[in-house]
């Protein structure tokens, strides 16, 4: 069982109510001029990441205090609780086990008293063998060609995370194809098969339970397609394969559950990568590249559960976060990676974290009074530098913000990393120091404005400063330092999601809107006026109807 503890009833959470009261007035720039070790004492180095979260508002205290937090909340024994396969999901009954999938120690982890690492293991070779035959040009299609193109169909977890990891291994990949359908608008597979050739044609139908409207929706005009393009029904085989949990489902849709790569109950969607979900990944970077992204996020995973908390990477950025969640009131994370293969981190972990610790009512089914999961957004630097940086830099909310950046590019250029990485400095440090009133008002002096273009310029042109950040430095962008990141990342909200004291990996809050679908979408059926609703849901399926 979980603990359940109201943080806000702690006394670490008292003493950082007053705390922050001395801290708010303090500025970053005074408390690294007070304290020339910050970095040394604020920053943690994991294998070749190194986490500086000296830029934030904090101080000693700062810190001992949420780690205070933590121990109060029981943290330690609801890390035991996950890793060794207690029903920790409880509203669906669940296990939470997304670290066995990862386990490449091979310790026995328990389901209902059954080591599930047999299992884990025996589709992770299938997944090989397949990936192996697909890319050595073994597997034959219908007509007897090699398979060229991949279309991986899935949406939320059945896509971001193949997306995600796919694109920032792009360096990695090798002749196949990728593709990736999601949306249930029909431009997304109409512009995806433009072009491609049923003979040489994968079909990957990826999804946990088999029934997501989009996903069958997807699925059944692939085969559609398949078949007006020439296959024929026992050609189904060679060109279509799932990924699930629901064995029954994949057999009704006609596929060879033969082609079949299961995952179990006890993988949550968001969380699903490192599962069959990951057949895409492995067939676009290779087997071996999967298991090294496997293998990072092994080696956080054991980080994770052995470093005491004040060295520990997800713990830190957790409480880092509560920090300004809970009691700075900021409402959002900006996540920015400095690296243009990692354009969908950002976009995985708004699911990962948004569906994870976006809720309300706490562990004993009570609305809770204090907030929980920020909005996660972002995109790679430095083009957000040259959209919304302006609000991080001059508005008027807090926006702490996560700079990720790679030491080593895979595309050395003359002088673009350079060029890149003296931004992902620069921004962090910009965001710290500001520019203070003296510091516009000499520029402007030394650009020859008079005292009264001075006067009327200068308010337009400071900077605050005192805008938190985390800086990660990583080596290079592999397939190791990736797992990493993500399984840090997944750690993070799992930290964040026991000290608010709510079930973070249930995502009940899906459902209503596919009920409510459900039922308008028999309305769209027919022409008649509809007048079942409120006046606005009327009023534009009424507008619709007319339109289309
Ligand atoms: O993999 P599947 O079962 O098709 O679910 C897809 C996505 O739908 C959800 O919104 C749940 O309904 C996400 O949690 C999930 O990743």
């Amino acid at each position: 069982m979980l603990p359940n503890i109201d943080f806000t009833t702690t006394q670490s959470y008292k003493y950082l109510a007053d705390h922050y009261i001395d801290i708010v007035s303090q500025s970053l720039k005074s408390l690294f001029d007070a304290d020339n070790e910050r970095f040394d004492k604020f920053s943690i180095r994991f294998e070749e990441i190194l986490l500086d979260y000296s830029k934030n508002r904090i101080t000693d205290e700062t810190i001992a205090l949420l780690i205070q937090l933590a121990k109060e909340c029981r943290l330690n024994d609801a890390i035991k609780a996950m890793f060794s396969g207690e029903v920790i999901n409880a509203t669906e009954g669940r296990p939470v086990l997304h670290v066995a999938l990862r386990n490449q120690s091979n310790t026995p982890i328990l389901v209902d008293g059954k080591d599930v690492m047999p299992d884990v293991n025996r589709v992770l070779n299938q997944m090989k063998d397949f990936s192996e035959a697909i890319i050595s040009g073994s597997w034959k299609g219908y007509t007897g060609k090699a398979i060229t193109d991949v279309v991986n169909i899935g949406i939320g977890g059945s896509d971001l995370g193949p997306v995600m990891v796919t694109e920032a291994l792009k360096h990695y990949k090798n002749h196949l194809n990728m593709h990736f359908v999601s949306n249930v608008d029909a431009t997304h597979i109409v512009e995806t098969l433009k072009g491609l050739n049923a003979e040489t044609t994968l079909f990957l139908i990826a999804s946990k339970t088999f029934t997501t409207q989009e996903t069958m929706a997807n699925a059944h005009s692939a085969r559609d397609w398949f078949i007006k393009s020439g296959g024929k029904d026992q050609d189904v085989a060679k060109h279509f394969a799932a990924l699930s949990t629901n064995t029954e489902g994949v057999s009704k849709f006609g596929i060879d559950t033969k082609n079949m790569f299961e995952f179990w109950d006890w993988v949550g969607g968001r969380y699903s990568l490192w599962s069959a979900i990951g057949l895409s990944i492995a067939l676009s970077v290779g087997f071996d590249n999967f298991t090294e992204l496997l293998g990072g996020a092994h080696a956080m995973d054991n980080h994770f559960k052995s470093a005491e908390l004040n060295e520990n990477l997800p713990a830190i950025l957790a409480l880092v976060g509560i920090w300004y969640n809970n009691f700075f009131d900021a409402e959002t994370n900006a996540i920015l990676p400095y690296d243009q293969y990692m354009h969908r981190f950002a976009a995985y972990f708004q699911q990962g974290d948004m569906e994870s610790n976006g809720k309300h009512v706490d562990r004993n089914g009570k609305h809770v009074e204090y907030s929980t999961g920020p909005i996660i957004w972002g995109e790679p630097g430095t083009n957000g530098q040259h959209a919304f940086y302006q609000l991080i830099h001059q508005g008027t909310k807090l926006i702490p913000c996560d700079f990720i950046a790679p030491a080593q590019s895979h595309n050395p250029l003359g002088e673009h990393h350079a060029m890149l990485l003296s931004n992902f400095f620069a921004q962090t440090e910009a965001l710290m120091n500001g520019k203070t009133h003296e510091e516009v008002v000499a520029e402007l002096q030394k650009a020859g404005k008079s005292p009264a273009e001075i006067e009327k310029l200068a308010p337009f042109k400071e900077f605050e400063g005192n805008r938190p950040t985390n800086s990660i430095l990583v080596k290079m962008i592999t397939p190791r330092t990736l797992g990493s990141l993500i399984a840090m990342y997944e750690h993070k909200i799992f930290v964040q999601g026991i000290i608010w004291n709510i079930y973070s990996f249930d995502q009940w809050g899906v459902e209503l809107g596919k009920q409510l679908a459900g039922k308008i979408l028999p309305e769209l059926k027919n022409n008649d006026e509809i007048t079942s609703h409120d006046s606005s849901t009327n009023g534009l399926i009424n507008q619709y109807k007319a339109w289309r």
